[in-house]
């Protein structure tokens, strides 16, 4: 982006963003859009004071005015103006730690076991600290806005990463919103130190965690983690059948379970991977289940693409996606987030989420149409977490707001878009990215 022309916000807090593309689907303006691209983007002008969206208009039916006139303008020439983004499923306490612990073979169970190994060896709470502070750099300069992370909580781990992560949360005040998951295997729930676990995720305004897997005990878990969960009100977030396995039904058993407690808090399933190798019939009676359990699916799907299928000098066949199409059809929310970062479930990555969108329409095939779909990263993520403010682009609401140059999505997908210009309330941020080698000391 030539910065030249938006020198003038660094000292002005009323101007005009003219000739923007935005898409229809994340405006919520008061008026009903004339007309929209083929791809559903419509051009607006939107009027900024005092860090807060105060108008938005049709950009062609908008005439000059005296009250106008006299306000600065920068004419974004048709380039693209998303909502800052919502990362609903990521895990800051993992990223990172590629160079010194890869995944021997690019499995799953190779991720697990190099994920542990690397916890146990080398986490400690400044070894955490700089490479979740890291993470949240990258995000922050990428235009995200908002991160809900998964942290590892077995055994002392759990004092350790909620505290680092707590401290971070108060720093980045202002800056990101930061919310918490407990991570354990669902079994750990049943232990006492399950149950303390559960009370230190209430104490510190998280939501409850687990990954989820078919084994004999799987009802005797969903059972305690629906009960710890409704007697603190915690809402859910589960990492469900993240393997290509099609007798891999625990999304189902988590439906019925939701049902059977008629579980009001938000359940929100990650993966869901499985669902896409099982049959019609089966597919179906998910579907039906976890609409009236009102679940919501969040796909990952950089980790998946890099997981699922993977067999040693094997062509991988499938995509390792969820259903993402048939779920959003039966009316089910559908969100897709980063996941893993440059650690052993997904070696590359930089928590760009536009990055994510643009693998995501890649390879699940969001584009035609692309629809509301561009809501997968922002609105309904933040619906989902519980923040209906951001998200989406309206009057009212702080102009936190990503500028690309890129004018369609074929411009918008096809380069990197790193001239991004990032407002937060209405100001340009640094979106200078931290150099890799602040973590150098930590691979010696
Ligand atoms: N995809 C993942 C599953 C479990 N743990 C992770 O860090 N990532």
């Amino acid at each position: 982006m030539n910065n030249q022309q938006f020198s003038v916000i660094y000292d002005i807090s009323h101007y005009w963003l003219k000739n923007a593309h935005i898409p229809v689907c994340l405006l919520e303006t008061d008026f009903d859009i004339p007309s929209q691209t083929r791809e559903g983007l419509s051009l607006v002008d939107i009027e900024i004071n005092e860090g807060v969206i105060i108008q938005v208009v049709y950009s062609l039916t908008h005439l000059p005015s005296p009250e106008t006139e006299n306000i600065p303008t920068i004419d974004l020439k048709g380039g693209q103006v998303w909502p800052c983004f919502v990362d609903m499923h990521t895990h800051l306490d993992k990223g990172h730690i590629w160079m010194r612990s890869p995944n021997s073979d690019g499995s799953f169970n190779g991720a697990l076991d190099a994920g542990a190994r690397d916890a146990e060896k080398y986490w400690n709470a400044e070894d955490i600290y700089r490479r979740m502070e890291f993470g949240l750099k990258c995000s922050y300069a990428h235009g995200t806005k908002a991160i809900r992370t998964h942290l590892v909580c077995f055994g002392e781990q759990v004092n350790i990463g909620l505290e680092v992560f707590q401290t971070l949360q108060k720093e980045w005040e202002g800056r990101l919103i930061l919310q918490p998951v407990s991570l354990v295997s669902g079994d750990y729930y049943l232990i006492e130190a399950g149950e303390k676990l559960a009370d230190k995720t209430l104490d510190i305004g998280g939501i409850l965690g687990a990954v989820l897997y078919m084994n004999s005990d799987l009802d005797n878990q969903l059972e305690r983690l629906f009960s710890l969960a409704k007697e603190r009100q915690l809402d859910l977030d589960l990492h469900t059948d993240e393997n290509g396995d099609p007798n891999s039904r625990v999304l189902y058993k988590v439906a019925e379970k939701a049902i059977s407690h008629q579980f009001s808090g938000k359940i929100i399933c990650g993966h869901c991977c499985s669902l896409a190798v099982q049959t019609l019939e089966q597919v179906t009676a998910t579907l039906k289940l976890v609409k009236e359990a009102g679940i919501s699916i969040v796909s990952l799907p950089m980790c998946n693409l890099y997981l699922q299928n993977r067999q040693n000098n094997h062509t991988p066949r499938w995509r390792g996606v969820t259903l993402l199409h048939e779920l959003k059809k039966e009316g089910i929310s559908v969100a897709v987030a980063s996941d893993n970062c440059r650690d052993p479930f997904f070696g590359f990555g930089d928590h760009d989420v536009l990055e994510v969108f643009n693998m995501s329409v890649r390879i699940a095939h969001l584009d035609m149409p692309y629809g509301d779909w561009p809501c997968a990263v922002t609105k309904t993520p933040a619906d989902l977490i519980g923040l209906p403010n951001i998200g989406r682009i309206g009057i009212g609401l702080p102009a936190d707001l990503i500028l690309f140059k890129g004018r369609n999505f074929s411009e918008l997908l096809s380069r990197p878009q790193h001239d991004r210009v990032v407002l937060r309330n209405g100001q340009i941020i640094d979106t200078t990215l931290p150099d890799y080698c602040e973590l150098d000391s930590l691979f010696e």
